[in-house]
């Protein structure tokens, strides 16, 4: 791009064009739609369940039949894909995580009932033990340490059996190497090449999940903390290294995540690879925004659009967000 202009001030004015509301959007060069977005949805077992999650105003988890009748306001407000993740009190987990094979576990059964009731609407899987470990780790852990290879083999059962309950796509926040092949070939040898990955290739150690800790039930059993499998904030070439492994072993899409703080990466990945990238704007943006916005400090609906569409400025194709049904609303009024 040549920066240097080719009038100068006065022919040249900038504010010119900015004068008028049709001026101003004749000249936009980024847009947000429902079509950006994915939205993060926790669920809870149950019947009729909406349970409230103090760090994260607005958010609820939803047992499956409200998980339903979310997947139908996502149908109606244009909202491509559900992304759904399971809250797990302390007595339901386990050393190993058993549950997360279990083909009837809280995921799977919402899968199928939303897969039936609103199959139009394309529903991600989150892979990882940390759901259903008592010790909070994405990954099986032997003497505090967290196993790669032991638990990839643990993945590719979980990926089966979230394929098999009617899971579209399946998306590895577990950052273990190697999984996205082992997930692939796992997946395509039981009957399901058509079913996509889209891994969390640039996943780092972020305060920035607090909130979502809470909301699943990890926060109280946690032990430690993730920073030897989730990457370190001050890399980024180790990002591109992750995102083209990822791509090598079959991703069909690719994450970065935390979003706003790592939006130079997302625009990295985006112009070095020129795959389908996405974002997660997680649990802690969200309820950085909705915090400041309760207290009065900002206007919440014009900084969701606006940390939306910063995401799509710095190259992401779409967007993982709990924002995605109060987006899509502010974007259609
Ligand atoms: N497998 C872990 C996982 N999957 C999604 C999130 C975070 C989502 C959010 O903060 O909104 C995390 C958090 C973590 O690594 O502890
Ligand atoms: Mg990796």
């Amino acid at each position: 791009m040549n920066k240097k202009p080719l009038a100068r001030f006065p022919a040249l004015r900038l504010r010119r064009p900015r004068q008028t509301d049709w001026s101003r959007r004749l000249y936009e060069e980024n847009n947000l739609s429902a079509n950006d977005l994915i939205w993060a949805v926790i669920l809870k077992d149950g019947k009729n369940v909406r349970e409230p999650i103090a760090a994260m105003p607005g958010v609820h988890r939803l047992s499956p039949d409200e998980a339903v009748k979310a997947a139908i306001q996502a149908r109606e407000l244009g909202i491509p894909a559900l992304a759904l993740f399971p809250y797990t009190d302390a007595d339901g987990r386990t050393e190993h995580g058993e549950e997360a094979t279990n083909p009837d576990n809280l995921m799977c059964r919402a899968a199928r009932i939303i897969k039936k009731e609103v199959p139009e609407v394309g529903l991600m899987a989150d892979v990882a033990l940390d759901p259903y470990t008592d010790h909070g780790h994405d990954g099986l852990m032997r003497d505090g340490e967290i196993l790669n290879d032991e638990t990839v083999e643990i993945l590719i059962k979980q990926s089966v059996v979230q394929a098999q309950a009617g899971f579209d796509v399946i998306a590895p926040s577990d950052m273990m190497d190697g999984r996205v092949a082992a997930i692939r070939s796992g997946l395509d040898t039981a009957g399901f090449s058509h079913v996509q990955i889209m891994a969390y290739a640039a996943k780092y150690a972020s305060a920035f999940y607090g909130p979502y800790r809470e909301a699943i039930g990890s926060a109280g059993v946690l032990q430690g903390d993730k920073r030897t499998y989730q990457m370190n904030p001050a890399n980024s070439d180790e990002a591109m290294r992750e995102v083209a492994l990822d791509l090598a072993e079959g991703a069909d899409s690719v994450m970065v995540k935390p979003g706003l703080p790592y939006l130079d990466i997302v625009r990295r990945v985006k112009d070095e690879f020129g795959a389908p990238t996405f974002a997660f704007q997680v649990s802690g943006e969200y309820a950085m925004i909705k915090a400041a916005a309760q207290n009065g400090w900002i206007d919440g609906e014009r900084a969701m659009l606006e940390s939306l569409l910063a995401f799509k400025r710095a190259g992401a194709d779409g967007i993982i967000t709990y924002f995605a049904a109060d987006a899509a609303r502010a974007i259609h009024k």
